[in-house]
């Protein structure tokens, strides 16, 4: 609770402390609104002086009531945007394995619901900050009114506060399951978008998503949550009687055991009574303080700590980045998926290789030999377990990861397709004519065209072939000095994948780049410089042809010229 207050004082400490103030000004005057009107019950005489001072406390009660609430929707709406930062941030900084070991279900809920779920609570603590002063102020009124009624309703107080935790705790557990449920739903969620075609086209498929995942997930997420909120409900019941079991005891078994004045009595009932609202609040604030335990436990999974989040760093990677100059080099390198706590993980290595710069070289293996593994070690989105990578004889220490990745551009088998190019360097007339110019070579001209003004595509409704096509000029208007392409060419018609391997390689090497292609199209290893093998985790060097005798002299010229 300590942490989430202190995050909330983060978000806005001038809105928590405008909405508290104004809440207790609003709790003052109910108050004294309850001691004018026991002064007029004991025959105060109805002088102009005491209606107009009803009149304004009333006002004063509202107004600042209001405001408070306002202040409160500020606060649980900028809780939201800060809280869905937070986690953003944290993730996106995450390190690709740890990112990969993440379920994507769970954190698209976790975005979309716990932070909403918390920060609504949040936005209730102000609320819990001002009633609970105004509950024990108006609890030792009544001690000063009379000490047996205050031993009476503390001890009332006491029992309904303990029969309330004992059901709370078995609401929270339930709540804690229905979260669950929700991650599995939002998983199906997922399918329908990502498998929409599969799904139309085999109706058991349709079927078994529905009946077996759907279904089953949003009856037991309604069947938990209804127990859940049942059981608030009845905890609240409980602490309701308590309540009016008091009021009984103050009329009807108080006077019995000693005797209490009218006055006193009803002054303690009307206290009692107008006890009512802030004890509403907060035992209705209670589930919602539930659900944020729930959520924080699964924000807290994503973002350890609500506190000491770092901003994004606005300077570029680029500027810190190693020259590569000659070469780039793995030695003894390994790496290893763990698949739990059977046998099955997959290990590469120790690999020993090197990237001289301004060859193109080929990567080959069969399926699952670890050639895109491989391709994320060397473009440092793995850390290696073992070994070391060095750039031209340097070695790239933990600090210097983000300059390392940024000397690659690599285009994934399975990557996002950027619609837009927006965080490139240059110029954004200068953009815009390189994207024109590589439009136009990788032949999509016609299809895509460029938008200058919102650096993006006109669109990404495009074939397989296309869409590979566009995510490769995408990574070279990234204009880094090492390209990687994982199966680039694979969905290529035979002439585009000719025009790709014995022109568009070349005229990148020409330009300076640095290639590591990873390629099963072993017609065309002719055109690399060096042939790298994947086998048992280990790499072989192959000799190909002289690549001079396939690529005759140099182009000299870019390829987004
Ligand atoms: N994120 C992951 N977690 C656990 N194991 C993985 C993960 N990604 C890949 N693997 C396993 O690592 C091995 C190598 O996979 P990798 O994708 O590197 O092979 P590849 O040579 O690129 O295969 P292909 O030619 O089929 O693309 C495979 O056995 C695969 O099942």
């Amino acid at each position: 609770m300590i942490d989430l207050v202190r995050f909330l004082l983060g978000c806005s400490r001038r809105t928590v402390l405008a909405s508290t103030a104004a809440g207790a000004a609003g709790g003052v005057a109910g108050v004294a609104l309850i001691a004018l009107v026991r002064r007029q019950l004991d025959g105060g005489a109805p002088a102009p002086a005491a209606a107009m001072a009803f009149l304004g406390l009333c006002v004063l009660a509202v107004a600042m009531r209001v405001a408070s609430q306002v202040a409160m929707v500020r606060l649980g709406q900028g809780a939201v945007r800060e809280l869905t930062l937070r986690v953003v941030r944290r993730t996106l900084r995450l390190p690709l394995r740890e990112f990969e070991s993440i379920d994507t279900a769970g954190l698209l809920a976790t975005l979309t619901q716990d932070v909403v779920v918390l920060a609504n609570a949040l936005s209730s603590v102000p609320q819990f900050a001002i009633n609970v002063p105004i509950v024990a102020a108006s609890v030792a009124y009544v001690g000063w009114l009379s000490p047996l009624l205050f031993l009476c309703g503390v001890s009332f107080a006491a029992l309904a506060v303990a029969a309330y935790m004992t059901l709370a705790r078995r609401a929270i557990r339930e709540l804690r399951a229905a979260r669950r449920v929700q991650d599995r739903l939002v998983a199906a969620f997922q399918a329908m978008g990502s498998g929409s075609r599969e799904l139309r086209q085999h109706d058991g498929r349709r079927r078994a998503l529905l009946h077996d995942s759907l279904e089953p997930a949003s009856a037991e997420l309604r069947d938990r949550s209804v127990r859940a909120m049942a059981t608030f409900a009845i905890a609240d019941a409980w602490s309701q009687l308590a309540f009016f079991g008091f009021i009984g005891f103050v009329l009807f078994a108080a006077p019995r055991i000693q005797p209490i004045p009218t006055g006193t009595l009803a002054a303690a009932v009307l206290v009692v009574l107008y006890l009512m609202t802030p004890l509403d609040v907060i035992i209705n604030g209670l589930p919602a303080m539930g659900r944020a335990r729930v959520a924080l436990g699964r924000i807290r999974a994503l973002v350890p700590a609500m506190d000491g989040d770092e901003p994004e760093a606005a300077a570029s990677t680029a500027e810190a980045r190693p020259a590569f100059r000659e070469s780039l080099r793995l030695d003894g390198v390994t790496f290893r998926y763990r698949e739990g706590a059977d046998d099955r993980e997959f290990r590469l290595g120790p690999v020993d290789l090197e990237l001289r710069a301004g060859e193109v070289v080929f990567l080959a293996g069969g399926n699952g030999s670890g050639k895109t593994t491989l391709a994320k070690l060397i473009s440092g989105l793995y850390e290696p377990e073992a070994g070391a990578v060095l750039v031209d004889g340097q070695p790239v220490g933990d600090d210097d990861q983000a300059a390392y990745r940024s000397l690659f551009s690599v285009v994934f088998a399975d990557g996002h397709l950027f619609g837009d190019y927006r965080g490139l360097p240059g110029a954004p007339d200068e953009l815009a004519r390189r994207a024109g110019a590589g439009l136009r070579r990788l032949e999509l001209a016609g299809r895509v065209e460029v938008d200058g003004e919102s650096r993006s595509f006109s669109t990404l409704d495009l074939s397989q072939g296309q869409r590979r096509r566009l995510a490769l000029l995408g990574a070279l208007l990234e204009d880094r000095p090492i390209l990687v392409v994982d199966e680039w060419a694979a969905n290529q018609d035979p002439t585009f994948k000719s025009v790709f391997y014995h022109r568009i390689l070349h005229e990148l090497r020409a330009a300076g780049k640095t290639l590591l292609v990873v390629s099963h199209d072993e017609t065309y290893f002719e055109v690399a410089d060096r042939v790298l093998r994947l086998s048992e985790g280990r790499v072989v060097e192959e000799t190909p042809a002289a690549p001079d005798a396939i690529w005759p002299g140099t182009l000299g010229r870019g390829l987004l010229r």
